[in-house]
């Protein structure tokens, strides 16, 4: 069984290495949509894992980005949504067992889905 939960942080950034004149290297704002997948048996209590279990540990996570500057934040100097999604998968790993997939929506209509190496 698939689950996920979802969650939404706002957060700063530019993109230092993107071409003279792109829109990007001015710093700007964004509310991204992260939606972490954990694959899991059902247990006893017909649950994969308690949402409220996966809030408690995604939320350590997200006070680190959510009303900040992601570029001053080590490991993301250069925050696309890509490589902030794979940063995101590394800090969640460790603290979600059967952590599937993230998915991270920048903006409504773009993003980035990242199943780990
Ligand atoms: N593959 C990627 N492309 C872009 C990324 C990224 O992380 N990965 N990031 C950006 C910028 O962060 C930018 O803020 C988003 O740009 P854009 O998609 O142009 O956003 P808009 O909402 O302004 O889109 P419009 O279609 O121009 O309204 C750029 N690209
Ligand atoms: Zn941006």
């Amino acid at each position: 069984m698939l689950i996920y939960r979802e969650i939404t942080f706002d957060s700063a950034h530019f993109l230092p290495n993107v071409p003279e004149g792109h829109k990007c290297r001015h710093m700007h704002g964004h509310t991204y949509r992260l939606k972490v997948f954990i694959e899991g048996p059902l247990t006893k209590e017909g649950w994969v894992i308690d949402f409220k279990d996966m809030k408690e540990a995604m939320m350590p996570i997200i006070d680190v980005v959510d009303h900040k500057v992601l570029n001053d934040i080590p490991g993301l100097e250069n925050p696309t949504c890509e490589l902030l999604a794979v940063w995101l998968w590394d800090q969640l790993k460790p603290v979600l067992p059967g952590l599937k997939k993230v998915e991270l929506n920048e903006t409504p209509t773009s993003g980035a889905i990242y199943e780990g190496v």
